[in-house]
């Protein structure tokens, strides 16, 4: 039988390395690759590379880097900036492992002759859905859920059915260049935000524009520092006149720079308004649960799809629902489908 190459995509962090390391204990023939996605000049892409390099040559493998910066540009950061500044929320790397990590990296791997791409995503696959990962606390399907279908039979994530203990363990075996992989910290949240994303935001317009604070019925009631400061849900930063109790941010109005709070029951949502469909399966109305962000418990609900557009009827309100995040489908660990949220109706 003859051995089948995997391309593993290596960050230079412990996830990456166990994972081309696991692979190649499997008898995979292992290759890796670097994506470089922008143009950091602070020295991030040299120490990422420096690590990438030790991990190789104690493996024996041979890596390549990959230019991306400018579909990176194009299709992640751009719509990053624009979304903020329309008043949405966006989530860049559900659109990077869309469009660069399982659209561009992954036809790079099977033009090198690879018969798998695989990562170091918390996150299983049988191929034709992804699951959540054994350990909740790091499952990263949510990120993955726009990835298309097509895409899917070509993945491997084998840190799935392991906790980040396990991994520390199997990277200790990586002997020398151990040491220096666990020095590089646990990726930020987003790779190009350095310390907060209004930063990256003032690079490209002036958010820093005081406006109105209004309440539900229009009225102004406050001020604040520039519309794009702010996220759904957020309760600190501006003012409000005489308020005895917090009020939360509920809607962003870019047109006018104001945004509009209100008391806590002001976030409950029970219909949300979606578009841009990712789906594993075919029915077009259905039960199931929703994630309407990260890090949150899965909320039962009624989906219905029409056309491209897609309304979720849920069972139970939910609080501070942002539009530009990513509503993702389960049917228990296995993820039926997404769509990005583009309003909603409380
Ligand atoms: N610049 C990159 N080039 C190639 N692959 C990457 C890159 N960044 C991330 N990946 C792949 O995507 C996976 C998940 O990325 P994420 O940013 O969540 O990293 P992580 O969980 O901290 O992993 P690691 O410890 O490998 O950095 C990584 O394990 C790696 O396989």
């Amino acid at each position: 039988m003859s051995i089948k190459k995997v391309m593993v995509g290596m960050s230079g962090g412990i996830d990456s390395s166990v994972t081309a390391y696991m692979l190649q204990k499997e008898g995979y023939e292992v290759e890796g690759v670097y994506l470089k996605l922008h143009n950091r000049t602070d020295g991030y892409h040299e120490k990422n590379l420096g690590f990438i390099e030790d991990v190789a040559n104690f493996l024996s493998i041979k890596y390549h880097v990959l230019d991306l910066a400018d579909d990176f540009s194009k299709e992640v950061y751009d719509y990053f900036v624009d979304s903020y500044l329309q008043g949405t929320t966006p989530n860049p790397c559900v659109k990077c492992n869309k469009q660069i990590k399982f659209g561009a990296m992954l036809d790079f791997a099977k033009s090198h002759g690879a018969s798998y791409l695989a990562t170091g995503h918390y996150v299983k696959t049988d191929g034709k859905f992804f699951y959540e990962a054994d350990d909740k606390t790091k499952d990263q399907s949510y990120f993955l859920a726009q990835v298309s279908p097509d895409a899917l039979p070509y993945m491997m994530f084998p840190l799935s059915t392991y906790k980040k203990e396990d991994i520390i363990k199997f990277g200790s075996e990586l002997n020398v260049a151990y040491k220096k992989i666990t020095e590089k910290s646990e990726s930020q949240e987003i790779c190009f935000v350095e310390t907060i994303y209004t930063d990256v935001i003032k690079r490209h317009a002036n958010i820093d524009k005081a406006g109105k604070v209004l309440d539900e019925m229009g009225n102004e009631i406050g001020e604040h520092k520039g519309y794009a400061h702010y996220t759904i849900g957020k309760r600190r930063g501006f003012t409000v006149h005489g308020a005895q109790e917090p009020h939360f941010v509920t809607k962003l109005n870019p047109k006018d720079n104001t945004i509009t709070v209100g008391k806590k029951a002001a976030l409950e949502v029970n219909e949300v308004l979606c578009s841009n469909l990712n789906m594993y399966i075919d029915e077009k109305e259905f039960s199931c649960t929703v994630k309407l962000r990260y890090r949150t418990t899965a909320t039962t609900c009624d989906v219905k799809i029409q056309g491209n557009e897609v309304i979720i009827s849920l069972k139970e309100p939910v609080l501070g629902v942002a539009a530009g995040q990513l509503a993702v489908f389960y049917d228990e660990a296995k993820v039926i489908g997404s769509a990005f949220i583009k309003s909603t109706i409380s």
